[in-house]
Formats: structure tokens, sequence, C-alpha cells
């Protein structure tokens, strides 16, 4: 698993410790036992009289190595070391460093996250940067702190700031820590060893306290005080995390400590971990976290060593919504803009689009007055190409017309630099046919961004089969340079996104035009994790979107496109969604939502044009068959989308999922999900349905293949089938 520490002892006594495990110094099985076997040394060694733990290269620690949970999540407890439960916590850092004879100090810069900070906490005081990041977000991945975090953290900075740290994930920075009492001095990087020793000393001398922060009690409420903190923060968590236990076993663990005492909660919290760290969510937000940083390794692109162009310039055609929000997310974070528009009142409306979001950054406190006037102007407006000269990518975000887009890249190959990059917005038309009048295929690449785009966080860049390595590694760079997550796909209709999730609503139509209600189906997929059902999204888009995007998909893959006239019935009306405040709902002034029985006529309507009759069944469903008729054609198409090739592993549609659709994380994706369910499962339940309502629920060949050898959806694909 790699990693280590070192020891050194200098010639004041003072031995550190340092732990060495790139990039992030991350807590390795190794590095734990090579931790307990330094300290042990230095407790022995008559030379020693105080110790230093610090990090190498400025970082203190990231934290346990999240790959060593794999290994655990399958059944061994995470014990690594040795079979003894609680070995980490109760052993090495109770036992070892925090009841040692002489004092430890933690020396922190850069990072003290999870175990990093339970080791931090172990020892006997804090020197910390300013800069230094220190928090507990193990709950973030599903699990609890497991190296007695939850009983340290409250007895350091009392109990609800300790639960908000928890609870929210959210890392401190050292300055702040310092206010806590988490840290006991602020110091710049380059002294911070060396005052960390002289504070072991120090202590070693009585000059500075001697803290076993394990059992301190004076940061911790009274009891019946404690208990409504705790209680409040319990129904606070069920609130926003209704469908997940562990943070609620977290506030359990910590109850227990301040009830029973600290040693009884550190044992509490060790069998609580190794329970929660083999749940479903646990599995599915570690799949995630690497998943998502999987996303930027690209095979055949980013590992031939190119190094990303310099972009400074960038012009967007178009100040619509996509094109404004593009615009802000780009002069947030340094790039020069040009913003390109057919007429003067277009491009007032444009400017006056990205200006309104940089006043609401504002507003909310996200951005200073002065950072605001240096963010405009790096705005300019422009009514035609002369401008375009000199810069280095172009993004076109006009409307979904193909002849308007081909004359736009015929005329960007003309007034642009042959290296300008030229990319588009658009969120399902093919590539190909958009650069179809030009020679210069090997620079047009997909730059698709989700509305509102200074917003969402992923970036998904459609590359076609002409597509140069070198313009995907340059998007992927300005990607990263924004934050947003990119996720590299191939070029179909829809890509993968929108492919994957068109028959979400095409699924919830065909149920509702058989019987099935429009507000049930809503709340089963709320309930399920979904920011909104299908219905409110719907309204949410608007219909003109959703019949547009329709008609692309009935075009191209009519053979399970399930055809129904209730949203068009409903356009003919004016009703088409939030916009005009009726859609499947009616929205008030305050753009809430309620249903509507006026419905009913529309769906009567639309089930005479379909000749479909109501199943009673489907009148009846229960929340796990609307989820599983919902989603399982979604996972039908994602299976299509990862079998054509259009993405190259399975966990980048698990990270469209999340960040394009809103996905729960901690269902780990569609195709992470789709494996927890089990592919034999969902191909029965499709071929079940398909035979009763069409051809919209047949599973794919992949699919059928996959349940048939009880093979994992995800496993990876035979890159010879790779379309990329
Ligand atoms: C028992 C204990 O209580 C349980 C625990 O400690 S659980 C772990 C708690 N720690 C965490 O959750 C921290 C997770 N890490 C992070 O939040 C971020 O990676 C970070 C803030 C440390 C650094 O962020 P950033 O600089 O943007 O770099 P980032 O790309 O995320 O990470 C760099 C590399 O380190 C890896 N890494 C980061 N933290 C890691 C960890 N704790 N274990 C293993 N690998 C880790 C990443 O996977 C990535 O690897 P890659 O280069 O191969 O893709």
């Amino acid at each position: 698993m790699g990693g280590k520490t070192t020891i050194s002892v200098g010639s004041d006594g003072v031995a550190i410790i340092t732990i060495i495990n790139p990039p992030v110094n991350s807590l390795s099985f190794d590095v734990l036992s090579n931790l307990k076997e330094s300290f042990d040394e230095a407790i022995q060694r008559d030379d020693v009289k105080a110790i230093v733990v610090t990090g190498a290269k400025g970082k203190f620690s990231g934290g346990f190595d999240i790959n060593a949970f794999g290994g655990s999540q399958d059944g061994k407890a995470m014990t690594g070391l040795t079979s003894k439960p609680g070995y980490v916590s109760i052993d090495i850092l109770s036992d070892t460093v925090e009841a040692a004879r002489k004092p430890s100090v933690a020396a922190i810069d850069g990072l003290a996250l999870g175990g990093g900070l339970e080791v931090a906490m172990a020892c006997h005081a804090r020197i910390a940067t300013s800069t230094a990041q220190l928090g507990l977000p193990e709950l973030q991945l599903g699990i609890i702190p497991g190296f007695g975090g939850t009983q340290r953290l409250p007895r350091l900075v009392g109990l609800a700031k300790a639960l908000e740290m928890m609870l929210t994930s959210k890392p401190i920075r050292g300055e702040e820590a310092h206010n806590l009492g988490l840290v006991d001095a602020i110091v710049s990087g380059n002294e911070l060893v060396d005052i960390a020793r002289q504070w072991a000393l120090d202590i070693l001398a009585r000059r500075k306290p001697w803290v076993s922060s394990l059992y301190r009690t004076d940061k911790i409420e009274p009891l019946g005080e404690a208990r409504e903190i705790l209680n409040f923060a319990r129904a606070q968590a069920r609130r926003q995390a209704p469908n997940m236990q562990h943070p609620q076993v977290c506030i359990d663990v910590i109850e227990t400590g301040i009830v029973s005492g600290p040693r009884v909660g550190l044992m509490k919290e060790y069998e609580e971990f190794q329970v929660l760290l083999k749940s479903d969510i646990s599995k599915s937000l570690i799949h995630v976290f690497f998943a998502q940083r999987g996303t930027t390794k690209v095979p055949g692109v980013t590992d031939r060593g190119l190094k990303p162009r310099q972009i400074k310039k960038v012009a967007i055609l178009g100040g619509g919504l996509m094109g404004s929000g593009i615009a802000t997310a780009l002069v947030l974070n340094g790039y020069q803009v040009i913003l390109k528009e057919v007429n003067q009142k277009f491009l007032d409306a444009g400017l006056g689009r990205v200006k309104a979001n940089l006043t609401s950054s504002v507003k909310k406190g996200k951005l200073t007055q002065e950072m605001f006037e240096k963010t405009i102007a790096r705005l300019k407006g422009a009514l035609d190409y002369e401008s375009f000269k000199d810069v280095d990518m172009v993004i076109e975000a006009v409307i979904e017309n193909v002849s308007l887009k081909q004359q736009i890249f015929s005329d960007l190959e003309k007034y642009c630099s042959p290296n300008c990059i030229l990319a588009s917005n658009t969120s399902t038309i093919d590539l190909n046919l958009i650069g179809e009048k030009t020679k210069s295929h090997d620079r047009i690449i997909g730059a698709h961004f989700f509305s509102p785009a200074h917003v969402m966080p992923l970036l998904e860049i459609v590359r076609t089969s002409k597509t140069s390595p070198q313009t995907i590694v340059d998007l992927l760079d300005v990607g990263k340079k924004i934050r947003k997550t990119p996720v590299v796909v191939g070029n179909c209709t829809g890509f993968a996104v929108n492919r994957m999730f068109f028959p979400y609503t095409q699924a919830a139509l065909l149920l509702v035009e058989r019987g099935a209600d429009i507000y049930k189906i809503d709340r089963a997929i709320t309930k399920f994790g979904m920011p909104m059902g299908p219905f409110r999204l719907c309204d949410l888009v608007g219909f003109g979107v959703a019949v547009a995007t329709g008609s692309q998909f009935v075009l191209n893959f009519p053979e399970r496109t399930y055809k129904s006239m209730l949203i068009p019935l409903m356009q003919e009306d004016k009703r088409a969604g939030e916009t005009t405040r009726k859609g499947f709902y009616v929205y008030d002034d305050k753009r809430k939502a309620s249903p509507d029985p006026e419905i009913k006529k529309y769906i009567d309507k639309a089930r005479e044009f379909s000749g479909v009759s109501v199943d009673p069944k489907l009148a009846k469903l229960s929340d796990k068959d609307i989820i599983e008729m919902v989603f399982f054609p979604v996972v039908n198409e994602a299976c299509r989308v990862y079998a054509e090739g259009i993405a190259v592993k399975a966990a980048d549609l698990d990270i469209a999922g999340v960040m394009g659709m809103g996905f729960p994380t901690y269902r780990g994706g569609i195709m992470f999900w789709g494996d927890l369910v089990g592919s034999k499962y969902i191909n029965g339940r499709l071929n079940e349905w398909s035979k009763m309502y069409g051809d919209f629920f047949k599973p794919c060949d992949y699919l059928a293949q996959r349940a048939a050898l009880g093979a994992p959806l995800s496993a990876p694909l035979d890159q010879s089938k790779s379309r990329l």
C-alpha cells in the first residue's frame, strides 16, 4: 500500500516524525504501522525528550487512505494491522500517542483531514499555518470518523461546532481553528516545525499545558444541554439527508461518549464504523470520490504527455441563458471574454445577464465589489468577427439550428486563427454535421454546459473521431480552471447525459398515459433522491426544449421512443411549463408548484391519441415499482451508451448522471446503482414490461448479455469496440 513515516532526532532531544505518502500523505496501513513504530522508538530512546509529528511537503495528512477501504468493504474488518478491535484508535492513538510519557505536538501545514486531524488531535498540542485546512469530512464518504474524531473534536471545540464540522464535512482554516481552540498557535510555514519543537519542550518543562484531548471536559455542555443540541442536530440531519443513516449514527456515537465516557465512545465509534463501511451508501460515495477524479484520465489522450496550450481569450457566440452563463464562468476564472450577438439589443441583454449573474454573487457575499469590477472588465461585446483574430477558443451557444451552426462554423474558420479551438455548446446535434462545411474537424469539439452554466458542475466534452487529442487536453484544462468536472464522451444524439436521461421523462409519460398519477411519480422519484421528479423537471426546462429534444430522439431512435401527445396538447393551450406559470403544475407568484386537477383533461385526450387504455395495475404502483419503471430504462440506455463506446469508463457515466442530472451521489451513479440492484433483476423486469407495454422497455443486447453471464454492467469493455 506504500507510504511510511520517518524519524529524526535533533540535538535538542526532539524527535520529528514525518508522514510521507504522496500526493496527500494519506494514512495507509503501512503509514499507520510505521507511525506506531516511530512513536514506540521515540518513547523508548533515552535521547528523545519530546515528539513533533508533521507531514512531508507541506501537507500534514489527507486522512485514511481511501483506496484501502476497498478490501474492508468486501467483508474484512478495517483493522488491517491486527484483528484487534479499535487497534488504531485505541492502541495506537490513545494508548501509544496520547498516553505517552513524552509530549507530542502536531505541526500542521496544508491538510489535516479525517484520520489526519484525528492523529493531530491525539497529540498534546497543535501548531498550524493560517492556510491549513482542518476537518473531519468522513460523512461525505458515508462513514463516520473512525480514529477517535467523534470523541476528541467535541472535547476541543464544543459540541455544536464539532457537529457542524462533521455533518457538513467542511474543513475550516487554521485561523478559525485557532479561535475555536482546535489549534494552539498560528505560525508561518517556514517556522512551523521549529516552533512546534520548542512547544513540545515547553510542555515537557510545564511552561505550556500538557493536554489529553480525550479527557477534556471544559468544552462539553452539561448533559441536558448537550442532549438538546444533539436532538436538534438529529432533526436537521433527518431533514437534510432523509435517506441516510450515517449522520444519525455519528450523532449517536458522540452521545455515547458524552453519556458513558470517551473510552466507551471510542469502542462504539469503531463498531459503527465497521458496519457503515459495508453499507451501499458508503460504497457509492467512495466510488463517486474516485470516479470524479478519474474523469480527467482519458486513455489515448491524457497519457501522451501533451501539455495544455495557454488559453487566454475566449469568444462566445450567443448571449442567451447558456452563452451568458458560460461567459460568467469564464470571466470569474480569469479569462478574457468576447460575447458576440447579432444586434445591439440582444448584445445588451446578453451582457446584462452576465452582469446580473455577477451582481448576484456580490449580494450573496461570494464576490467583493472590487473583484466584481475586475471581473466585469474582462468582458467585451461584439457584433461582428473583427475581434476574433486573436481568440484562442470560440464557444458557439446559439439556438439548436443545424444550418445556422454550419454557417457560423464556416465563418469562424475564415476569421479565427488556424489554431483556435472551435467548440459548440449544442446539447443534441451531431458535431460532424455542424462542422460539415469546414476543413477544421481536428479542432471542432463539443463543450456542453448545463444550465445555469456558471452554477452546474458538469462539462460534457464531446469529441468526434477527428477531434485532436491536443484540443481535448486544452478543453480539459479550461474545464479544470473554471472548476467544472469534465467528462469526455463520444459523438451521438444527446451525447451521454441527455441520451441516458431521455427515458426518464419518457417512462414517466408512458406510465401516466396508462394510469399512473403524475404527482405520485414525482413524489416517489424525489424520495429516491432526485432533486425533482420528471414532470417538475419538464416544467422547469420548458416544454419548448422538451419537444425539441424529444423530436431528435424520435428521429434517431424511433424504435424505442414513446410517442406521447401529452406535452404538445398542453402546449396548444399555452401551458408550457414554469415560465407560463402552468405546466404539469400551476405556479404562484413565489414559483411554488401545486398539483392541478385540470391535467386530467389533457391526459384523457393524450390517451385517445395513443389509443392506450388504463392498466389498473399501473394506477396502484408502489414507490419501488415507480422507481424501477422510471430508472431501469435509464440504466438500459446507459448500457447502450457504454456498449457503443460513447464513454470510456462506466464510472464516467456515473459522474455524468450525478453532476448533469442530479442522480443522488449516495447511490453512486446510474451504472453503479444498476450493479447494486443487479443486472439479472433489471433485465428480468425490463423483459416483463416490454411484453406488456412495448419496445420502450426492451433490454439492449449488452444488458441481456451481462445478465445472462451474471456479470456487472460496469465491467471494463473490450476497447476494440470503443468508438473513441
Ligand atoms: C478512519 C478515518 O476517520 C477515515 C478517514 O480518514 S476517511 C478520509 C478522510 N479524508 C478525506 O475525505 C479527504 C479526501 N480528499 C480530498 O478531499 C481531496 O483529495 C484533498 C482536499 C485532500 C486534495 O484535493 P486536491 O488538491 O483537489 O487533489 P485531488 O485531485 O482531490 O487529490 C489528489 C490525489 O490524491 C488522492 N487522494 C486524496 N485524498 C486521499 C485519501 N484520503 N486517500 C487516498 N487518496 C487520496 C486522490 O484520489 C487524487 O489521486 P489521483 O491524483 O490519482 O487522482
